[in-house]
């Protein structure tokens, strides 16, 4: 019998043999960490991004088995600086900086001058970021993008940047904007989790109000919070965020989760609280014969707007998609959809509000209608029991010894964005068994979880059931 050691080895040596042949039946190197991040014709391999999966669960599970615990304690404690620091430099423009200069790099004292901070300061943090792979110390005290700090670059010339500064986020990948929303609000707010779920006047406490992010900012939502005339910059980069969120994971399962092909011509699909319509847009690239309605909050529209303009100004004038403000508390005017999405909306609420959300759309429903979430799936760190497996796509393939079923660190995504919705509004993400109580009284029955390999989220399609 293999040790745990000597199995994780060969998961490692055997994955990056199957990695290796995999680049090179394509002919093409495997990317380098110094150049920049370039989406590749290996993306959607779904046996690559299985092997890369396990080589991530065997290699943080080598560190946790071999470093020593009081190690992995204290450098564990002192971890916040990483997301620190990157909120330093994506703030001080330093990946866009670091993009002009090129590969060689920029000397600490002109990365100073050019974004307006102490250079000495500034190189410490490139340092560390360095360290940990985020840039590359070309020379002592000189700095370069790569790889990883490229997807940090919102794509604009230093000089927009700082003439614009509002704008920095409005039409960029929104990965940028997506690290600068969880260093911000969201980093201020988390450092009030231990006081949050100790006190027991807020411990066990359901209200969206009672979270941590209230007692960083007050007893108002996020989205109150955002809308405030002095959060201007915020709200846009939240809504680039959300965009971001979509473009850095792979939205396979959205497309192929369930059959969108089968709805008829011109089907209507409502994309309740749909933000700016990011999840929208991939929808109708990639299937042209259906009509789009986005719901959101009034505030969110003329951002949604700005944002179509961009993005794809026709489907706005011939009417193929349209923005409109609607409550999803409040009963639901369209009563025609074939389908009623949310992409990261029961995941903000608690059970007893997302409830009422899914009831309201429940009364909007026909009995064609198909309600469809996206959202992250949590899955457990212990083996399957099995209890919901006769719902298709409720099991997944049990990886090697001795890795974790979930992958550990794998699952990571899903894991944080859960501790972040019940920081930003006392919710969750949540395990199959929670999704099933959650729909429980809502009137809709769960018939299939829609999976792809590298999209950490699901697609779940409920039916309307009596209720
Ligand atoms: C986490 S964002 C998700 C946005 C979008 N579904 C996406 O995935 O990009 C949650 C959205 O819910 C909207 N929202 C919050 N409260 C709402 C309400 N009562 N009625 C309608 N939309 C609401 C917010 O404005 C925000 O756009």
């Amino acid at each position: 019998m293999s040790t745990q050691l000597a199995a994780l080895s060969n998961i490692l040596s055997s994955g990056i043999a199957t990695i290796e042949s995999k680049y090179s039946q394509h002919g093409i190197p495997f990317p380098s960490i110094d150049e920049p991040f370039k989406p590749g014709p290996l993306d959607d391999d779904a046996v690559l991004a299985e092997t890369i999966d396990h080589v991530i669960a065997a290699a943080a599970h080598l560190i946790a088995l071999v470093k020593p615990a009081p190690r992995s304690v204290a450098e564990c404690a002192l971890s916040f600086y990483l997301p620190l620091s990157l909120s330093v430099v994506v703030s001080a423009n330093v990946p866009e900086i670091l993009r002009e200069a090129g590969p060689e790099g920029l000397h600490i004292k002109n990365i100073g001058d050019k974004c307006g901070a102490d250079p000495d300061k500034m190189g410490r943090i490139l340092r560390y970021l360095a360290t940990n792979h985020f840039f590359t110390e070309v020379l002592p005290d000189t700095f370069a993008g790569n790889r990883i700090s490229s997807v940090l670059d919102t794509g604009k010339s230093v000089a927009t940047l700082k003439a614009d500064p509002m704008s920095k986020h409005d039409d960029t990948s929104g990965l940028p904007a997506l690290l600068g929303h969880c260093t911000d609000e969201m980093l201020k707010a988390a450092v009030y989790l231990e006081d949050n779920t100790l006190d027991p006047k807020t411990s066990a406490s359901q209200d969206p109000l009672d979270c941590p992010f209230s007692r960083a900012f007050g007893r108002e939502s996020l989205f109150d919070f955002m809308e405030k005339p002095e959060n201007d910059f915020r709200k846009r980069r939240f809504g680039a965020a959300m965009h971001g969120a979509s473009s850095s994971i792979s939205s396979g399962a959205l497309l192929t989760g369930f059959d969108w092909k089968s709805l008829k011509q011109d089907a209507l699909v409502v994309d309740v609280g749909g933000g700016i319509g990011s999840t929208t847009l991939q929808l109708t690239k990639a299937f042209h014969h259906l009509r789009y309605v986005i719901q959101d909050r009034p505030q969110v529209i003329p951002d949604g707007v700005r944002f179509w303009e961009g993005e794809n100004p026709d489907a706005l004038k011939s009417g193929r998609v349209q923005l409109t403000a609607h409550d999803f508390f409040e009963p639901q005017p369209i009563k025609t959809a074939s389908v009623f999405f949310m992409r990261y909306i029961t995941h903000d609420w608690p059970d007893a509000y997302a409830k009422k959300i899914l009831k309201q759309l429940r009364i909007a429903a026909q009995s064609y209608t198909k309600l469809i979430l996206y959202e992250f799936l949590v899955p457990y760190a212990a083996p399957s029991n099995k209890e919901f497996s006769h719902i298709p796509g409720a099991e997944v393939p049990i990886p090697p010894f001795p890795l974790l079923p979930n992958l550990g660190p794998v699952s990571n995504v899903t894991m944080v964005a859960d501790l972040q919705m019940m920081i930003a509004s006392n919710a969750k993400e949540r395990t199959l068994g929670q999704f099933i109580d959650l729909v429980n009284g809502t009137g809709w029955k769960l018939v299939s979880i829609g999976r792809s390999p590298k999209d950490t989220m699901a697609l779940f399609t409920f039916e309307p059931v009596e209720f």
